[in-house]
């Protein structure tokens, strides 16, 4: 419920003028508002009425008044005495009073109390001097001179505000409550001129303005006025006092109805203010940002905390960390010794397989295809009663990605060197990937018992390379060995112990499980396996796996030897059997608290995956010219499509790598598909239906897939070298261009006489290289220049015709039906050939 200005100001005989301006100072209306048709609801029209009582009630009192006491010049509000005397009657205008002799005097006094009083203010508020004044009816109550500072009716303090009680923004105002503007305001102040209509009164100050020496308080500081309860305030909380400023917490989001409430504004007030700050508009429902909703709260005197969720949680952050820091507590106390995992890095050919045989004593370079290691193998030793961890890391190029790989997993890396051949590109690429993973350093120097062996010449190298021996002043232990021999083979382990003992390498076996995939394969009979290096914790038979999108529940362990085993402590390797599908290599794997928890997060991974690269491949591509071009291009070029089948994981990866590695304009090779197992009959069938050459490495053909290949007319190229390979592949791409032209000379006669024939001429020729034959293409060349082009038409030996003359021979020759030849022509003859297109 509201009422209209004006009746308001009616009621409480005040001028519509003179209200609005009051109840544009208290804030109760918007400076904006500026009709007195306007409304001012209930709650502060009664607060109003309470405070302007006893005037609105004189007002009512004058308002039954004779007419005849109106003109007396008896100040309204005066006590009418029958008794008194009748005073001459001043005509003045209606609605003006004024006072009595008495009355002024009466004022006076009190103005003269009040001006004492607030030299030395009194322990009570002036409030029970207020009754005694007799304020004009319609004149509002002139400010005193000098107000006393302890005037203000004591507001409910804010700050100490119950916690309990729901989020008035500002303290509640009861309905009995003292009035709403400081006591001060009511208090008589100065005395007013005798008879002074309010309307006609511009020169004095303004009834509620303040006197610049008045320390009042302003009331918004202290508490805005009015403030209505809160609807929904349970989403603000209430605002604490923080010295001058108050705090004024909420909750993103800031909508204008909520903030306007816990600022004691109108909302419309607020909307207003939110235009002129951001020079837009906002709803009463409207979301503000932040730094707007600061800035306008900071004008009303509050500081605005905005608490986003995340700031909430703060203690539990807290105690998350307290937790971490238990956990780790605990694992620094769980840590023990743990065997190193090294890893042996080299050129191709530099006998790193040799070198790791000599170490485990089995010869696994002689079994190897084309005696080249293809994937990691990984391995355990025992030396001096010592566990030792070796990665067997391939040495082609084509596996730098594994070998990287391999580094990473490592604490040491050998750095195999032939003492023959010394550092070369991919020695130095290992030694990056060492540098790079920060492992230890040790240089195996390997051949010595080679004829040519030069350790001095490796050792410089390594300077070069600021690997410097420990010899030479450096810090890179430097072993001299002979993996065929077998010698140094002891120190290069002993010292690998001793790099271990200085690195105090530790882990925690009471950890969950958790590691690396070195490599993974799929082995008929066993499905998915993967050979992993435990790094933190013990796997078990039993555990639940993830690894990205795969996941198993550990149904065997295998070791390196391929026994079966129930554990693995950490820097073991051992192959699992059981995945859901083919880890990558150097995929990280642990173990969580049920199988179900891994299918769970496997999925999530897989999920992720395929989002990101749905996310990307519809991402707007900015394409330059150029590339728009080159894709046109792309399209018309030829393309070889291969569908790969290997036998592990890394050789896939190491094809791919191969591939990549053939450049080529006119022909593109694109992988359909590269999986690991046999050469399936379905494979037959995709390459089929896509035109595909199915590309076999270290991999065998499933039953019946050769008669089905041959009758669908699909090709299959097994290799077990990977240059073969990639060689093939090259040839394969060459085959599907167009063959390239190109003159092959047969050879070359001189002219030495020509003949007149009956009709032209024929000219007498000597062979002089290779040989002419009839109808071979041909040219006539008189010095440099190329006179005629044609056919020869006419062979002739003697008088017969001839198909060849060779060289040494002599012959007549007619080219088609030209006849000016002269002596010392040249007639070459050639042929044209179809050769495979280069790439
Ligand atoms: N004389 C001599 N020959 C060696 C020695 N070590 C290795 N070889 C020979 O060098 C060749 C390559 O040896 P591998 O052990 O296969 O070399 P690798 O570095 O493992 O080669 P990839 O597996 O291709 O990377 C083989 O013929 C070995 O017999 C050695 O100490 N002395």
């Amino acid at each position: 419920m509201s009422i209209r200005i004006h009746k308001l100001a009616e009621e409480l005989g005040l001028e519509n003028k003179e209200l609005l301006s009051l109840l544009r100072e208290r804030k109760i209306i918007g400076a904006e508002v500026k009709s007195v048709s306007s409304t001012v609801d209930n709650i502060n029209a009664d607060a109003l009425r309470e405070e302007f009582g006893p005037r609105a009630a004189a007002v009512a009192t004058e308002a039954v008044a004779s007419p005849a006491e109106e003109t007396t010049g008896e100040g309204a509000a005066a006590p009418q005495h029958p008794e008194e005397p009748e005073v001459s009657r001043v005509n003045l205008p209606a609605g003006v009073f004024v006072k009595s002799a008495d009355d002024i005097v009466r004022e006076k006094e009190a103005a003269a109390k009040a001006a004492a009083a607030a030299k030395n203010p009194p322990p009570t508020p002036v409030p029970a001097a207020a009754p005694a004044a007799r304020p004009a009816a319609s004149v509002p109550p002139p400010l005193p001179a000098k107000a006393p500072p302890s005037v203000p009716p004591p507001l409910p303090p804010i700050a100490k505000a119950p916690p309990s009680v729901p989020a008035p923004v500002s303290a509640p105002r009861p309905v009995n409550a003292p009035p709403m503007i400081p006591a001060p305001l009511r208090a008589p102040a100065t005395p007013p001129v005798t008879a002074r209509p309010l309307s006609a009164a511009p020169s004095t100050p303004p009834p509620i303005s303040r006197p610049p020496s008045a320390p009042v308080p302003p009331p918004v500081v202290s508490a805005p006025p009015l403030a209505p309860a809160v609807p929904g305030a349970g989403a603000i909380a209430p605002a604490t006092s923080s010295g001058e400023v108050k705090l004024l917490p909420m909750k993103p989001p800031i909508i204008v109805r909520d903030l306007a409430v816990a600022l004691g504004l109108k909302p419309f007030k607020l909307i207003s203010e939110v235009s002129q700050a951001t020079g837009g508009f906002a709803g009463i429902n409207s979301s503000l940002d932040e730094p707007v909703a600061m800035k306008i709260a900071e004008k009303y005197g509050f500081l605005l905390e905005v608490k986003h969720r995340g700031e909430a949680v703060a203690p539990q952050k807290v105690k998350t960390a307290d937790t971490k820091a238990k956990i780790e507590e605990e694992e620094q106390k769980n840590l023990t010794p743990r065997p190193p995992v090294i890893c042996i890095l080299g050129h191709v050919d530099h006998g790193k397989t040799s070198l790791l045989d000599a170490i485990r004593k089995a010869n696994v370079a002689s079994g190897e295809a084309g005696g080249i290691t293809q994937h990691i193998g990984a391995y355990q030793i025992e030396f001096q009663g010592k566990k030792l961890t070796f990665l067997d890391t391939p040495g082609h190029a084509a596996f730098s990605k594994m070998r990287a790989r391999g580094a990473d997993v490592t604490d040491i890396a050998v750095l195999v060197v032939a003492a023959d051949d010394g550092f070369m590109p991919q020695t130095d690429e290992a030694l990056k990937h060492a540098q790079n993973a920060d492992v230890a350093i040790i240089v195996a120097v390997n051949k010595m018992d080679v004829k040519g062996a030069n350790i001095e010449q490796v050792k410089s190298q390594m300077q070069q390379r600021n690997i410097a021996p420990e010899d030479w002043g450096g810090e890179t232990i430097t072993v001299p060995v002979s993996a065929i021999k077998g010698t140094g083979v002891d120190q290069l382990l002993e010292m690998i112990l001793l790099q271990a003992e200085v690195l105090e390498l530790k882990a925690n076996p009471k950890a969950e499980a958790s590691g690396v995939v070195i490599e993974s394969e799929i082995e008929i009979g066993r499905g998915s396996v993967a050979t992993v290096i435990v790094q933190r914790g013990t796997l078990r038979v039993g555990d639940a796996l993830v690894c990205g999108q795969h996941w198993t529940r550990v149904k065997a362990l295998f070791s390196d030897k391929g026994e079966q085993i129930k554990e693995a402590t950490p820097s073991t390797p051992v192959r699992i059997i059981g995945w859901s599908g083919t880890p990558d290599s150097g995929a990280t794997f642990r173990a969580v608290k049920n199988p179900r928890e891994a299918e769970r997060l496997a999925e999530e991974a897989e999920q992720r995956t395929r989002k990101e690269a749905t996310v990307a491949a519809a991402e707007p591509k900015e394409v330059s010219v150029e590339q728009l071009f080159a894709d046109i291009a792309a399209t018309q070029h030829k393309v070889l499509k291969l569908l790969i089948k290997t036998d592990v994981f890394g050789s896939t990866e190491a094809l791919r790598s191969v591939l990549d590695g053939i450049k080529s304009t006119k022909v593109q090779v694109e992988v359909l598909a590269a999986d690991v197992g046999l050469v399936t009959k379905n494979d037959v069938l995709m390459a089929s239906a896509s035109g595909a050459v199915i590309v076999g490495f270290n991999t065998k053909l499933e039953n019946g897939v050769t008669p089905l290949a041959k009758h669908h007319n699909v090709r299959i190229e097994s290799f077990q070298i990977i240059y073969e390979l990639g060689d093939k592949v090259r040839e394969m791409m060459a085959d599907l261009l167009e063959p390239e032209q190109k003159e092959a000379k047969l050879g070359a006669a001189e002219v030495r006489a020509t003949f007149p024939l009956a009709k032209g001429f024929v000219a007498g020729c000597l062979v002089t290289e290779g040989k002419i034959n009839r109808n071979a293409m041909s040219r006539l060349r008189r010095g440099r220049e190329v006179v005629y082009e044609g056919k020869v038409d006419t062979l002739k030996r003697f008088k017969d015709d001839a198909n060849e003359v060779r060289a040494g021979l002599e012959c007549g020759i007619k080219l088609d039906d030209f006849n000016g030849y002269q002596i010392g022509d040249v007639i070459e003859s050639y042929e044209i050939q179809k050769v495979r297109a280069s790439l």
